[in-house]
C-alpha cells in the first residue's frame, strides 16, 4: 500500500536544522535535524519538555518552523499546513485518545478515508487495516468506546493508515496503557513498519520504544543530542542513566 521508495538521499522524511517555538516564547527546537528512512521506526526520547511533541507538530504542519527545511521523499514541503502534509504522505496520531466513542470501530476507521473518492480504494485500504490489526476486524461493529485503551489506540492507527501515508507520526502511543497493552501496541507499530509505513515515534516509555525502533534520537535543549541504532543507545549505560530511567 505505502510507497517504500524513499528519496535519492534514502530518507522519506527529513527535518533539517529546524528552529521552532510558540508565539513570542523562547524557541523550543534550536537547530534540530531528524531523518526517517523508508521502512524504519525512528524513536525520539528525552526529558519532559525537551520538545518531542513539538517535533511531530512541525513534521505534520501543525506548527510552522521559523527556519529549517522539511523534505518528504526529497521534496521540500516546508510551510505546508496539516492538510497538505497529509496529502504529501505524513499522518499524525496525536497524544491521548481520539476515537469517537459513540461511533463504531468501522465508522471511526472509515472516517480516516473520508477524503478518498475512489470507493474501491477505500474498501481495499479497509481490508488492509483489518488484516493488519486483528482487533479492528474482530470489533468492527462494536462501539469504539467499549474497547480497551490499547484497542482504541489500534483503531487510531488503522484510521491514520486509511489515507495511505508514507510515514506515521505517533505521539506517546503507550500513554495510559498497562505493560501488557503497551506490548501489544508496540507489536502493532512494528507490523505497520513491516507493512511498508515508516514511523516517527515519541515516547516517555523510552526503553520499550527503543526496543521496537530501528534508530533512536535523544533530544536535549531543542537539538538531537545523540542518535544512532536503537540497540546501541539501549546498551549505552550513560544514556540509560540519564534518559532511560536505568540506574548504573
Ligand atoms: N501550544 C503550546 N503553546 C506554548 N508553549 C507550548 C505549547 N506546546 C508546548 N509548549 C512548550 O514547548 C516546550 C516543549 O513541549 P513539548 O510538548 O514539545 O515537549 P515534550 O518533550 O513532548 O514533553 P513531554 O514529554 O512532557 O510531553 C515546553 O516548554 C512546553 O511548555
Amino acid at each position: 500500500m505505502a510507497s517504500d521508495s524513499g528519496s535519492s538521499s534514502g530518507f522519506l522524511l527529513e527535518l533539517d536544522d529546524i528552529r521552532a517555538g510558540y508565539g513570542r516564547a523562547a524557541l523550543v527546537l534550536r537547530g534540530l535535524t531528524v531523518r526517517v528512512p523508508a521502512g524504519a521506526i525512528v524513536c525520539l526520547v528525552g526529558p519532559n519538555g525537551a520538545g518531542k511533541s513539538t517535533v511531530l507538530k512541525v513534521a505534520s504542519g501543525l506548527l510552522t518552523p521559523r527556519s529549517g527545511r522539511i523534505l518528504v521523499d526529497g521534496e521540500d514541503v516546508t510551510g505546508r499546513g496539516p492538510q497538505r502534509m497529509l496529502a504529501a504522505g505524513v499522518a499524525h496520531v496525536l497524544q491521548g485518545h481520539s476515537v469517537f466513542r459513540e461511533m463504531t470501530v468501522a465508522e471511526n476507521v472509515l472516517l480516516g478515508g473520508y477524503t478518498l473518492r475512489d470507493k474501491a480504494l477505500v474498501a481495499e485500504r479497509a481490508a488492509f487495516v483489518r488484516d493488519l490489526f486483528p482487533v479492528v476486524a474482530q470489533r468492527w461493529t462494536s462501539l469504539a468506546g467499549l474497547l480497551s485503551g490499547g484497542q482504541q489506540k489500534q483503531v487510531e492507527f488503522a484510521r491514520s493508515l486509511m489515507v495511505g501515508p508514507r510515514v506515521v507520526l505517533l505521539d506517546e502511543p503507550s500513554m495510559g496503557l498497562d505493560p501488557r497493552a503497551t506490548g501489544v501496541v508496540f507489536e502493532q507499530i512494528v507490523r505497520m513498519r513491516d507493512a511498508g509505513t515508516a514511523v516517527l515515534l515519541v515516547e516517555q516509555n523510552a526503553r520499550r520504544a527503543l526496543e521496537a525502533a530501528d534508530t533512536g534520537c535523544v533530544l536535549d535543549l531543542g537539538r538531537v543530542h545523540v542518535s544512532g541504532p536503537a540497540e546501541e543507545l539501549l546498551a549505552d549505560s550513560r544514556l540509560g542513566e540519564l534518559y532511560l530511567g536505568v540506574r548504573p
